[in-house]
């Protein structure tokens, strides 16, 4: 029941006119239907001693037949007026939903009002039939019928309305008391709930539209009610399909509550914000934002928010991210408070479309009504999207994930709903506004893919930018239920400022959660890093990744080396030419392996320019030393010795050696500039570490020897150069993340 609430529209926007009934809780609503709308079989209508005496002037009261007539003019209707209704002090539609049902103490007594009637049948009057025991359908709320109602009076003409209001008070005098000359739009229609409950409302009114041969309205009013039914079968559906995330790689993961799992993110309008290049040792210059224009900070709520949509004529909004920087559950986040009734309410229809979903369509082309109702069968009820009063909006997730190259601009003009298009050509034009102009639509995508978009289609450009340092924290508050482990695990981080840095990717912050919770059981938590950056880089493999592997497999080895390259200069930014020099392509980077990302700077008032780079500058350094360690590992190079690299085939490679030049590199640089390359070098010696890079290497080793020899260098190196103590500490930590296991 509590789900059926939920999902009731709980827009007001009628404002008081529905405070009539109080709450729109659906027990107030089964109120409103039990006690108004009695069983009125046809003798007992007549009799509802509900709160009005009948004086029967001389001729019949008139019979549905009789006002079934296509002659509604004034007069006419007047003339068909045989029933006097006497009208008590208060009238029905000011009573307060418990204080009508008690009858004024002038009321006749029922035998009277009994002899009054006359000696024929009542007339039938089949909209009043109502099965109080029947299950009312859960859409059919009091807010709704309030809304779709008051529309429909809104669109008679003042002489329809008034006709209305007549025939109304005329045709059915054992439900209205009172004249209705004098009420306006919400008064006629808080009467009418009052009065009759919901589905008798809307049946009257049907059937006096129809009456009045007013079919349009008629028809739209019936639109309406079916496609709210739509809506609440949709919304079901979405329920089911969003409200749990799912840890790990597969839906087979562990589920959790999106509630419990969701913080708040960071949303810029612009998409021009710099890349986060916030570093431990180092200031990088070269990512850092240009100081123009500052990025105003959205909340989530404001995405499609009515007043912003009509007064910038917003249709199409486009919202770019790093890889795992929160943007499907932002998405998620946006459909579930729809669902929930808390945003949004003035969509009717949501239409999530996410481009995973559409690259399992295998047709070779489907109809855009075909491919909806594929996805949501519910929607089958529905001949047509464009209704008015219904906005709809579909949100394509993912973007990049699409298999289908679209060029927009190239691409066939499409505006049929029903025949069959190609599947990029239907996207194409919903994006472009070909097809459904009136519905929203909303793009998420990683970097790159977006550039194909042509830009008078994007009408607002937004931008996730994962946690702030409050959020951050807050994530790991919310998402670790012990308080006193939360806590423990936030201090953690914060202890480790490159981890508390890189928690600015929500999906680093899931990775590292897990790799905390896993040791709190089994005790202290790890201070090395290399493991947090290994998991997330096996993610994004098993992600996507496999299938750039599958066409390239040294395409890991090849970013490493562009990353260690240009570490090497001092450089964070990735060139066209880089790309080209390294056999790499941009988009399979950004796009496909998702451990570079892109941005645009404003170089003049009129001229951006494009910016690819590292997710963040930390990964530079961890590929870089993962180009170094799969050298030696799978070539058996020690890359550090430069040009005079040793090739040892077939003899044994010493590790050993590679570390300590590793050390010696880092301890020569001057500021700290190979320090967390360092790091994460010795980490990879581990064997949990090689296990995660499997993918990559032929063979996982123990080289517990090693390690131990390379940390009796490092103590050795301590005591020369005491002031680089700490980095050097933490790369014992790295050697060995669990001391007490070892
Ligand atoms: N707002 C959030 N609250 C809590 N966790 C989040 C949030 N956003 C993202 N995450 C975590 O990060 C993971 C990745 O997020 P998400 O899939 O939304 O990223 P994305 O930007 O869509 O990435 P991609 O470009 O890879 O599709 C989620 O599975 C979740 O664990």
């Amino acid at each position: 029941m509590e789900d059926e609430d939920a999902m009731s529209d709980n827009s007001v926007p009628f404002g008081y006119g529905a405070s009539a009934f109080g709450s729109e809780a659906e027990e107030e609503e089964e109120d409103v239907a039990v006690h108004r709308e009695l069983p009125l079989r046809a003798m007992e209508w007549e009799s509802a001693p509900e709160s009005y005496d009948v004086e029967r002037a001389a001729s019949p009261a008139p019979s549905y037949e009789s006002m079934h007539s296509d002659d509604f003019s004034g007069a006419g209707a007047d003339n068909q007026c045989r029933i006097l209704l006497h009208r008590q002090d208060s009238s029905a539609s000011s009573c307060g939903s418990s204080s009508c049902d008690e009858k004024p103490e002038e009321e006749p007594k029922q035998e009277e009002m009994i002899q009054e009637k006359p000696s024929e049948a009542p007339p039938l009057k089949p909209e009043l039939l109502v099965d109080p025991k029947e299950k009312r359908y859960p859409a059919l709320t009091v807010d709704f019928t309030f809304k779709v109602l008051c529309n429909s009076l809104r669109q008679l003409a003042k002489e329809h309305f008034k006709r209305f209001k007549r025939i109304l008070w005329e045709r059915y005098p054992e439900r209205f008391r009172d004249r209705l000359d004098s009420l306006d739009i919400i008064g006629v229609v808080d009467t009418m709930l009052e009065i009759c409950g919901l589905e008798v409302s809307l049946k009257i009114t049907l059937v006096l539209l129809n009456d009045m041969n007013l079919k349009n309205i008629a028809e739209h009013l019936q639109g309406l009610c079916k496609r709210n039914e739509v809506r609440y079968e949709l919304k079901k559906t979405l329920r089911r399909k969003y409200q749990h995330v799912y840890e790990g790689l597969t839906q087979q993961g562990q589920q959790k509550l999106f509630e419990n799992v969701c913080t708040d993110l960071l949303i810029t309008e612009g998409g021009n914000a710099a890349v986060n290049s916030e570093h431990e040792f180092r200031q990088i210059q070269e990512l850092q934002e240009d100081g123009r224009g500052k990025k105003s900070l959205l909340s989530f709520t404001q995405i499609f928010d009515t007043a912003v949509v009509e007064r910038r004529h917003i249709r199409t909004v486009i919202t770019k991210g790093s890889p795992g920087i929160g943007k499907s559950f932002l998405v998620q986040r946006f459909i579930l408070d729809w669902v929930e009734g808390k945003s949004h309410q003035d969509i009717f229809f949501l239409l999530p479309l996410p481009f995973k979903e559409l690259n399992q369509v295998t047709e070779e082309t489907i109809g855009f009504m075909d491919l909806i109702c594929r996805l949501y069968p519910e929607m089958k009820e529905v001949d047509n999207l464009e209704f008015e009063g219904c906005q709809v909006m579909f949100i394509c997730d993912g973007l990049d994930e699409y298999a289908t190259p679209i060029d927009f601009r190239n691409i066939a003009y499409w505006c049929d709903h029903n025949e069959p298009a190609k599947m990029n050509v239907l996207i194409a034009n919903l994006i472009r506004g070909n097809l459904l102009y009136s519905a929203y639509v909303w793009v998420t995508t990683r970097p790159v893919a977006i550039n194909p978009i042509p830009a008078e289609c994007i009408h607002q450009l937004l931008e996730v930018r994962g946690f702030s340092n409050e959020q951050r924290e807050a994530y790991f508050r919310k998402t670790i239920p012990e308080k006193e482990l939360a806590e423990r695990v936030v201090s953690h981080i914060k202890s480790c400022k490159t981890l508390y840095i890189m928690c600015h990717v929500p999906l680093f912050c899931w990775v590292v959660r897990k790799v905390l919770e896993r040791d709190l059981q089994s005790g202290e938590l790890p201070k090395a890093l290399t493991h947090f950056y290994t998991k997330l880089l096996h993610l994004h493999i098993m992600m996507r990744g496999q299938k750039l592997l599958s066409q390239d497999t040294d395409f890991f080895l090849k970013l490493g080396k562009m990353a260690f390259q240009l570490l090497e200069k001092g450089v964070f930014r990735i060139e066209k030419e880089h790309w080209k020099e390294y056999g790499l392509g941009a988009e399979d980077a950004v796009v496909t392996a998702g451990l570079c990302t892109q941005f645009y700077r404003e170089k003049c008032m009129m001229y951006q320019e494009k910016v690819d780079c590292f997710i963040h500058p930390t990964m530079q350094e961890y590929l870089a030393a993962l180009y170094v360690f799969l050298s030696f590992k799978k070539h058996k190079k020690n890359i550090l010795e430069g040009p005079k690299f040793k090739m040892f085939p077939g003899s044994k490679v010493d590790l050993v050696d590679l570390h300590k030049s590793a050390i010696d590199k880092a301890l020569q640089a001057q500021s700290g500039n190979y320090d967390l390359f360092l790091r994460f070098l010795l980490g990879m010696s581990v064997e949990a570490n090689q296990e995660l890079l499997g993918i990559l290497l032929s063979n996982t080793a123990s080289y517990q020897q090693a390690r131990e020899q390379t940390a009796s260098y490092i103590k050795k190196k301590i005591k020369e150069y005491p002031e680089r103590l700490e980095n050097l500490q933490r790369c014992i930590d790295e050697l060995f993340p669990h001391p007490q296991r070892h």
